[in-house]
């Protein structure tokens, strides 16, 4: 393992909308995950891997309709690694011609079903390492009746990098990825240079790579690495600047600052972010775009907007 990994800042994934479970207790590093390799291309992971465990009404799912919804995928050094002689066939997967959108933590799952719910003619990929998420994800699919989404069990930059053929898909999105908050853990996140360089690859030439996030600090952090990549053009390149932007309305309410903009739950210790980046006061670049109307508020964006955090969109175009 590279480093030993601190608990990750609660994300959606953790906090279940299915049937009541029992609570779980934290599960020590299954020998051969990715979490006790810790590394993937030479950075460490982007996750900590906990909870693969099913229970109730999860279980019974994923049991039952795995084998229908989820891709099964050969594995390479570990039960989250994508074997990299292996290639999605999206056309043979789905039975047409369609574009193909890929959700990269897709969580709970309620941004990809809602979009293929309004979306039929598209087909839509749900790329997530956490398994309740998933059994979550295919419990919906079934309730849904939808036939245009797939689930893969699997770290994101090995699907960008082998599993998906280059050139094949229509959008990579990537809602609320997690902060990873100190600066000594920015190297875990999952949007890096290289991921950018994945991600081009993996889009169509015109292709929309869509992020949000509700954290100032990792929405300039995409900012700065996407205008470093020579693949991609902000569509919304200047705009919401000054006064506007999201990231001075930030910087000037403290909103982040006060206990890392999240709720204190009662026993628990409040998140702190360190800090929310370079306050200059004015952010004069912009770059930020309208909010993406195709993705639905989920559980995990109202808890943001619970504690008064902004939401950052980012959206560029591959050339
Ligand atoms: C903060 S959650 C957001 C989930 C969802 N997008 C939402 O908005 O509710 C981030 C998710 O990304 C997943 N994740 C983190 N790194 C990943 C990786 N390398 N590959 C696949 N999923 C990953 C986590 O398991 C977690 O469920």
């Amino acid at each position: 393992m590279s480093e030993s990994p601190e608990t990750p800042e609660p994300s959606p994934a953790q906090s279940p909308e299915a049937a009541p479970e029992q609570p779980q207790a934290a599960r020590p590093v299954t020998p051969g995950s990715q979490a006790s390799f810790g590394t993937y291309g030479g950075r460490p992971v982007s996750f900590v891997r906990r909870g693969t465990r099913l229970q109730g009404r999860r279980q019974q799912a994923w049991e039952e309709h795995s084998d229908r919804w989820a891709v099964d995928v050969p594995r390479h050094i570990a039960n989250t690694s994508v074997h990299p002689d292996y290639v999605f066939d999206a056309e043979a997967e789905f039975g047409r011609s369609a574009p193909l959108i890929v959700e990269i933590g897709s969580g709970l799952g309620d941004a990809v079903c809602h979009a293929a719910e309004e979306n039929p003619d598209w087909d839509f990929l749900a790329v997530e390492v956490y398994t309740p998420g998933l059994a979550n994800t295919v419990i919906k699919i079934n309730s849904r009746k939808l036939s245009n989404v797939r689930v893969v069990e699997a770290n994101a930059p090995e699907v960008l990098a082998t599993m998906l053929p280059a050139g094949s898909v229509s959008e990579v999105w990537v809602f609320f990825p997690d902060p990873w908050h100190k600066s000594r853990h920015h190297k875990r996140r999952l949007i890096q240079p290289e991921f950018a360089a994945l991600v081009a690859a993996a889009l169509k030439p015109g292709g929309l790579f869509r992020v949000a996030t509700d954290w100032s600090n990792y929405a300039v952090h995409v900012r700065d690495v996407m205008a470093g990549s020579a693949d991609f053009v902000n569509l919304h390149d200047g705009e919401r600047r000054g006064p506007e932007s999201p990231l001075t309305q930030v910087w000037q309410s403290g909103v982040e600052s006060l206990v890392g903009g999240a709720p204190v739950k009662e026993g628990r210790a409040p998140v702190s972010t360190e800090h929310t980046g370079p306050n200059e006061g004015v952010d004069e670049t912009g770059g930020w775009a309208p909010r993406f109307e195709g993705r639905i508020r989920t559980s995990f964006e109202n808890k943001a907007h619970e504690a008064g955090r902004l939401i950052f969109d980012l959206c560029y175009r591959r050339l």
